[in-house]
């Protein structure tokens, strides 16, 4: 959430959220929304037109001689030929028949059409949302919050969509009221000018009054929607320890909160939103009663403006719904802001295009004088260099914080020297290569996620897998035996791996990384959790799949690396990062 109002801060000021919609809508997209508004003025149309021919209808029918007492309908009369007036009448039913079903054919395309432009909105956008966390680096990724993101993607990606509906809706409103007005202007514009007067006032003090106050409940319901995904994800993250610790109070307790908290906020605005109808509609109807009560109080007569009156009681009885819906429209917008705002600021969020340019390894890998630092006072790494031969078995070894993962998260290219090179066979790792220089490599890390799926979908992290392949990369991981005692490569593993034990998990998590027969195999502590044989074992195995490969170990265990050519020793520094030259050691 600071990340957020930092964002509000830094661009509320520049950008509104029209604006901010302006960019994020296509040429296409522009050109769509302009055919939906002419659709949603000819809706408008054939509505009024729905509702005013009614009455002619009814009134021919109990009096068929008040066709000729019209000019429109005398004239289609005596053009079209009609023997009788029940002809004309049959001919009229059958015309409006027509109509009505026209009328409602219309209905259902423009909301069939409008559904379809606001959803595949929400499908761009959380598509959109979903590729650009997925291309954010890995420091990035590693500062912001799975829950936010997914929250954004899901939820918020949906509410921008429904900004562009209510926007649509707004236009289709402000359309019906420029319609009822014209009409109105021309029967008495001093009337209207009076109605104009009142229903502004109300219109400006209402929004004054309460849409600020809707928009800020928006704001907290999307803050309070992000911290209980963050809570649940965290509870369910945690099972056994809180089942351990007991702690069940505490947790109902904080969720309690949270969502009390988001209740309110929309209890207030579900209260809010109506509020608008009651006060124009109290008003609206009050002055008109004032002012008949005014004027026979006055003349003791009213006959001579009753018409008038009459004729402004249908006005305000079909302006206000209409004047209503657009306040309406406006506060859900500015409810909706919030996530428009969050939307934008995820998919303006700068990331870096990274190319396929293919990437050779036939000599050496090697860092040149590379600076790194999480925070700019405490570099992990200074004018820090390294060559790797091809097919070097290397260990990294040092205390814990030392800067071992961060150096190997270098060599691998998850991590960007700030300063210096990495350099492969010489040519420097750039966005262009980068893509191929990741795919050489297999990497194991000290905690391997899990999803719910097959061991197979595991191993291959696809749906689409080599039944072979997967069975020798589990032979070599040593688990191929313990999954034919149960489902083969299509025993499930639960959520997170869950119904597995710790050492089966990190070898589906070997097979994983030598599934793809990679040149370079990484491990980080990936062995940490096995007993000291079944380690021994796998070593042995993983020693003999890397013969031809090249392979980087962190590990503490010194029975782990003990057939390495090459350890490399970081020492903690004062600021608590690792390694530079001087305090590396190669043994
Ligand atoms: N994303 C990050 N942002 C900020 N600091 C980080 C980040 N990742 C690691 N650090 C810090 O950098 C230092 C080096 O971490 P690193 O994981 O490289 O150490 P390590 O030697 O691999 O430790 P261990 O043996 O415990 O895994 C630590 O002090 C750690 O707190």
């Amino acid at each position: 959430m600071p990340h957020q109002k930092k964002y509000k801060k830094q661009h509320k000021d520049k950008k509104s959220a029209l604006q901010i919609l302006r960019e994020l809508t296509t040429r296409r997209d522009k050109i769509i929304l302009l055919f939906l508004f002419i659709a949603t003025i000819i809706l408008s149309l054939i509505e009024t037109l729905g509702i005013s021919v009614i009455m002619p209808f009814i009134t021919f029918a109990s009096n068929p001689e008040m066709i000729f007492a019209h000019q429109s309908s005398a004239w289609i009369y005596n053009t079209l030929g009609f023997e009788s007036t029940l002809h004309f009448m049959y001919a009229f039913s059958g015309l409006l028949l027509g109509f009505y079903v026209f009328r409602a054919l219309y209905n259902a395309a423009y909301s069939y059409g409008l559904s379809r432009f606001a959803f595949r909105k929400f499908h761009y956008f959380a598509y959109r949302l979903f590729c650009k966390s997925v291309e954010l680096s890995y420091l990035d990724f590693a500062h912001k919050k799975t829950d936010k993101i997914r929250q954004t993607i899901v939820a918020e990606a949906q509410n921008t969509s429904f900004y562009l509906q209510n926007l649509l809706q707004l236009a289709s409103e402000f359309f019906t009221i420029c319609l009822m007005y014209a009409l109105l202007l021309m029967v008495s514009w001093k009337m209207t000018l009076v109605l104009t007067l009142l229903l502004g006032v109300q219109v400006l003090l209402i929004l004054k009054l309460l849409s600020r106050k809707i928009k800020k409940k928006g704001e907290i319901d999307v803050e309070m929607s992000a911290e209980l995904n963050e809570l649940i994800t965290k509870t369910f993250g945690n099972f056994k320890f809180i089942k351990l610790k007991g702690n069940q109070d505490e947790v109902y307790h904080a969720f309690e909160k949270l969502s009390h908290k988001r209740t309110n906020a929309t209890i207030i605005t579900q209260s809010l939103l109506p509020l608008p109808r009651i006060i124009l509609e109290t008003i609206g109807f009050s002055v008109l009663i004032a002012c008949v009560a005014y004027i026979l109080f006055q003349y003791q007569d009213a006959s001579a403006v009753i018409p008038i009156i009459s004729m402004y009681a249908l006005a305000l009885y079909r302006i206000l719904p209409a004047v209503t819906r657009i306040l309406n429209n406006i506060n859900m917008m500015g409810y909706l802001t919030h996530s428009v705002y969050s939307v934008y600021e995820n998919l303006t969020y700068h990331t870096e295009d990274e190319y396929q340019e293919p990437c050779a390894f036939v000599d050496s890998i090697k860092l040149q004088n590379v600076d790194f630092a999480y925070v700019s006072h405490k570099p992990i790494l200074k004018d820090f260099s390294l060559e790797i031969k091809k097919g070097e078995k290397i260990a990294f070894v040092g205390e814990s914080g030392a800067g071992k993962s961060t150096l190997v998260d270098l060599i691998i290219g998850i991590y960007k020297p700030q300063k210096g090179h990495l350099l492969v066979d010489n040519v420097p790792i750039t966005n262009h290569n980068l893509r191929a220089w990741r795919k050489k490599i297999g990497y194991i890390p000290q905690s391997i996620y899990l999803f719910d799926g097959s061991v197979a979908e595991n191993v291959a992290f696809s749906s689409n897998f080599d039944e072979e392949k997967i069975k020798i990369a589990c032979q070599k991981a040593q688990i191929l035996d313990f999954l034919n005692t149960h489902n083969g490569i299509y025993t499930r593993v639960g959520e997170g791996g869950i119904l597995l034990s710790g050492g089966q998990k990190q070898r589906i998590g070997i097979a994983r990384a030598i599934y793809d027969d990679p040149e370079i195999l990484v491990l980080d502590e990936a062995t940490s959790a096995l007993d000291n044989q079944t380690e021994s074992d796998i070593m042995e195995q993983i020693y003999d799949v890397a013969s031809n490969k090249t392979l980087l170990i962190i590990a503490h265990r010194l029975s782990t690396i003990e057939k390495c050519e090459r350890k490399i020793e970081l020492q903690t520094n004062s600021n608590g990062g690792g390694g530079n030259n001087e305090n590396l050691h190669t043994k």
